[in-house]
């Protein structure tokens, strides 16, 4: 019988944060509960399992639309949404998971991280579908609780109808295209290898789930079904979590996606020093009759689980486990090196020492590490070493030497981790974050800035405040350049200084400063000089005689001229401070917000 010979799909849901996918997750949960006979449904760790029966019955009402008659046993949702599990979910050149919903809501649209959900779909090679969530949000919006679909769009008005397709075409099918997804409302899509089919649901009211689910269960039926073919062999999985568990100490949450995992088993699985072989001592379910989401407290033990599978194993000596790493359990000692070496390989591609100038990576698990990795190599940003663990001597170390040729990459990029007790991590940045792509987009933003501060960094380069007057009855060219005797009201006046009207005007720059004939390089508060000034100007038309001009000083010099060279403002140069603020800001309202004087 060919459903035995296949396994349930493993479903993740990624989106942008608060498009409703932990309300989604619980609603299919819910709606699965509702529907299901007793003993239909399997607990599992980490993950929840809907099975075919309940999938075909809040399909039944849709059978002439869609018509589905499931092989598989059901799918097996990933309990936990987001970038950060999924990353974990890897397996060599991809994903454990077979497909994604990747949640927009519709009113929204595509935001910051759906385009980072589908980047990292891509990457691992994961096929999706669409949630179209937040349906109920359309005004004039009237809810048919848990209903298809299809079924409550035909009981809305034309307007609602119209306002509806609109926003799906506006906010996700072309937001798709500039993807390179061709997409669609689901029920137009005529070929689902081309087309991303987009199903609009409400994770509050129900409506659509129906649909969602004959979907998933259709596409990865219909598509996958190389994939799914179940092996009876021994188990391949991921180490989903590590915990410490009251009463079981270590513990690993595991997804088995190939196989059958015994109690007793050798299990080879990576570990922070090196690979770790150990006897499975227990497979743990959640109790019956216990939401999966808070089951923490009581297990039950089993005797074997098969794919695909949530378990939480307990065993000795997995204090060390990785989160990321590949499990497999072996029927024979023989294979144990066989396995040792597939897994060593395949997490030495994530952690590397590759003495090249460029940032240290420190994360608390494989998945997260390598999508790290893969995000900042995305962005050009190079990288020196690539590890798990905290943060070390050794670390700090590599650090100093690459910012030694670079500065900018004198960087730790930290995720979830501390550094040891007692380490000079004063000569280098660390950036922490508990968000993958919060911390690539810090990691940018300060090489960045730090270039930016070098191009400036030196008070001889700085545009200085400054103050001067033109000098009434001293003008001796009126043109091309400008000629004439200036007062220094206040600050340091130096050639290339670009000058500004009282009123904010670009009118040139210093050429040449003479005192007494002689050219000088600069000149300061109570000095009378001859300037030459280059620009488009003529005295007698953008300005007089007797006008008062003043440098622009770019925010930046600013800045950096009172962070860092406090000591040479003058009090006068202070007053020429104050004064430019005023005027800067009629234009740009955050000039010198950030200073003190
Ligand atoms: N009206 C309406 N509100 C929804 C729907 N789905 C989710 N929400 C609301 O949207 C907010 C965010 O929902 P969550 O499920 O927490 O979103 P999330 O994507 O899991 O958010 P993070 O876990 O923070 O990334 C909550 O206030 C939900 O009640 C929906 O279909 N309709």
């Amino acid at each position: 019988m060919l459903s035995s010979k296949l396994r349930q799909p493993i479903v993740v849901v990624l989106g942008h944060v608060d498009h409703g996918k932990t309300t989604l997750l619980d609603k299919i949960r819910g709606t699965a509960l509702v529907k299901k006979e007793p003993g239909e449904m399997t607990q599992e760790v980490g993950a929840s399992f809907v099975p075919s029966s309940v999938i075909e019955k809040l399909a039944e009402p849709l059978k002439n639309i869609i018509p589905i008659k499931l092989d598989i046993p059901g799918l097996l949702f990933i309990d936990t949404p987001g970038h950060e599990l999924f990353s974990n979910l890897r397996r060599r050149g991809g994903s454990v998971a077979d497909i994604a919903i990747l949640v927009v809501d519709i009113v929204e649209g595509f935001q910051k991280q759906t385009i980072e959900s589908v980047e990292i779909l891509k990457e691992r090679k994961v096929p999706f579908l669409v949630a179209a969530n937040k349906i109920d949000r359309i005004p004039g919006w009237k809810v048919y609780d848990n209903e298809p679909f299809l079924f409550s769009f035909k009981k809305q008005s034309i307007s609602v109808q119209k306002k509806l397709d609109e926003l799906l075409y506006n906010n996700l099918v072309l937001q798709l295209a500039s993807l390179n997804f061709n997409a669609d409302r689901f029920d137009r899509v005529t070929d689902f290898t081309r087309n991303i089919a987009i199903i609009p649901v409400s994770g509050k009211t129900g409506e659509g789930i129906p649909e969602l689910l004959a979907m998933l269960a259709g596409l990865t039926q219909r598509f996958m079904q190389g994939k799914l073919k179940f092996v009876e062999g021994p188990a391949k999985g991921v180490i989903l979590e590590v915990k410490e568990d009251p009463g079981l100490g270590h513990t690993i949450d595991v997804i088995i996606y190939d196989g059958i995992l015994k109690k007793n088993d050798i299990i080879i699985l990576g570990g922070v020093n090196g690979t770790i072989v150990t006897k499975v001592r227990s497979l743990l379910l959640p109790s019956p009759l216990q939401d999966m989401r808070i089951a923490k407290t009581g297990y039950r033990s089993v005797d074997e689980v098969s794919a695909a599978a949530g378990v939480k194993i307990s065993a000795p000596n997995l204090e060390e486990a990785l989160a990321g790493s590949p499990i497999y359990s072996v029927d024979s000692d023989d294979k144990i090196p066989e396995f040792k070496k597939i897994i060593e390989d395949e997490i030495s591609k994530v952690r590397f020492s590759r003495g090249v100038t460029g940032i240290v990576v420190k994360a608390d698990s494989l998945g997260v590490l390598e999508s790290i990795v893969y995000g900042l190599e995305k962005r050009n940003i190079p990288i020196r070493v690539a590890d798990i663990g905290p943060i070390s001597k050794k670390d700090v170390v590599e650090a100093e030497l690459s910012a030694k040729d670079a500065e900018e990459y004198g960087l730790i990029a930290a995720f979830r981790v501390k550094p040891l007790p007692n380490l000079d991590t004063s000569k280098i940045k660390i950036i922490y974050d508990d968000i993958i792509y919060q911390l690539i987009d810090d990691v940018e933003k300060y090489i960045e800035d730090v270039r930016e501060r070098r191009k400036r960094r030196t008070y001889d380069t700085l545009i200085l405040p400054a103050k001067i007057k033109i000098m009434p009855g001293y003008v001796f060219r009126r043109s091309d350049p400008v000629i004439a005797g200036v007062e220094v009201l206040g600050g340091i006046i130096k050639p290339k200084f670009p000058l500004i009207t009282e009123e904010g005007k670009r009118i040139g720059e210093v050429l040449q400063i003479q005192d007494n004939k002689k050219t000088i390089d600069k000149a300061t508060k109570g000095m009378e000089v001859a300037m030459s000034i280059k620009g488009n100007i003529m005295i007698g038309r953008q300005i007089n005689e007797g006008d008062i001009l003043y440098s622009d000083v770019p925010k930046e010099d600013l800045e950096i001229l009172v962070n860092n060279y406090r000591d040479t403002i003058t009090d006068d140069m202070k007053e020429v401070i104050q004064e430019l603020i005023k005027i800067k800001r009629a234009e740009d309202p955050l000039y010198g917000l950030t200073i003190k004087i």
